[in-house]
């Protein structure tokens, strides 16, 4: 199987033994991605947690892939893989990247999601250096639809690396990044759904409020953020041209709009996408202050 990593030909995705090491809802939003569009077959699949048995039987009852219940079945799901996604929380991952220091081998692809953990510390906590994919994907992922930064340790050949695109794309668009890019990655698309949820919520609660239906206030907002989405791609125009479109001179966007700088909308989202970027950054310093304690 190491074999066909050396080539610089992507090999075939459905051949390869995947590990997920964490199994969130990050891990199952790449898990479902994977499946649904086709790429790999279910038992290909094998998913790891640290104790909560249920969740693992709920995934395997849900989609068929393998779970590995006790340490000598999950030796043996990470020793098999070709592809081990690091997928477990932030704090989690110095304690169990050291215990995997005797695990992975060199000729293993690592494929971390790990917000904030940067290739350097994954290193030093796993003793060595290997071949390591960093990513920052969401949650849109589950649907064909996710958004996913990606940087490479320097010495993962091109196979390795169209493998691992290729993995990404299948689940929504890629973009290669400096590695120091991540973190604002991850405060643009990593978190970014959520914002939109954030924002989808409240106009959902102002269309009740008003006195639309539940559905009504709910699918009008749904389709709302589509078509607008849809728009910034399809025309290819800037945000701000589709927005004065909207905006008649005096009209019900015009005073929509002022009542957002009045509240400060633009200026929010500029502070929330830098501080979740911080917020990154910070959490691979205390990864990094663990590796080395
Ligand atoms: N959620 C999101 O939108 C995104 C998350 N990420 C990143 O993905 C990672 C996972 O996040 P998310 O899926 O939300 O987290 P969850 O809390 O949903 O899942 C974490 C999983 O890790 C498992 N775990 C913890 N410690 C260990 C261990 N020592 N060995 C094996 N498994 C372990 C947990 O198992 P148990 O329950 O048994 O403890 C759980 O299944 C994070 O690092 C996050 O930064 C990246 C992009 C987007
Ligand atoms: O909230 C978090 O820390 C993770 C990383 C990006 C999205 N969710």
């Amino acid at each position: 199987m190491s074999q066909l990593y050396s080539t610089s030909i992507t090999p075939e995705i459905s051949s390869l033994r995947l590990c997920f090491y964490g199994a969130g809802s990050m891990a199952e939003a790449i898990v479902r991605g994977l499946i649904d569009q086709g790429l790999t077959a279910p038992k290909q699949i094998g998913m790891i947690n640290r104790q909560n048995a249920a969740r693992l039987d709920e995934l395997s009852a849900r989609y068929g892939v393998l779970a590995a219940f006790d340490n000598e079945s999950k030796s043996v799901m990470l020793g098999e893989a070709d592809i081990v996604f690091l997928a477990i929380k932030p704090k989690d991952a110095a304690e169990a990247l050291k215990q995997l220091r005797h695990v992975l081998r060199r000729d293993q692809l690592i494929v971390s999601i790990i917000a904030g953990l940067s290739i350097h510390t994954m290193e030093s906590l796993l003793g060595q250096s290997m071949n390591i994919v960093r990513t920052m994907p969401n949650t849109s992922s589950t649907i064909g639809l996710g958004a996913t930064g990606i940087s490479f340790s320097s010495s993962v050949p091109e196979g390795q690396r169209s493998l691992a695109e290729a993995m990404f794309k299948s689940v929504g668009m890629t973009a290669v990044v400096e590695e120091h890019l991540l973190d604002v990655v991850t405060g643009v698309s990593g978190s970014g759904p959520a914002y939109i949820y954030y924002m989808m919520e409240a106009m959902i609660e102002a269309g009740r409020g008003r006195g639309l239906s539940d559905e009504a206030a709910r699918e009008l907002t749904i389709q709302t953020v589509l078509g607008a989405a849809h728009m910034v791609k399809s025309t290819n125009e800037h945000p701000a041209d589709l927005r004065n479109k909207v905006t008649s001179p005096n009209g019900t966007t015009q005073a929509a709009i002022e009542t957002l700088d009045a509240h400060g909308f633009s200026q929010a989202i500029i502070h929330a996408v830098g501080r979740a970027a911080d917020r990154a950054a910070e959490m691979g310093k205390d990864i990094e202050r663990s590796a080395t304690s």
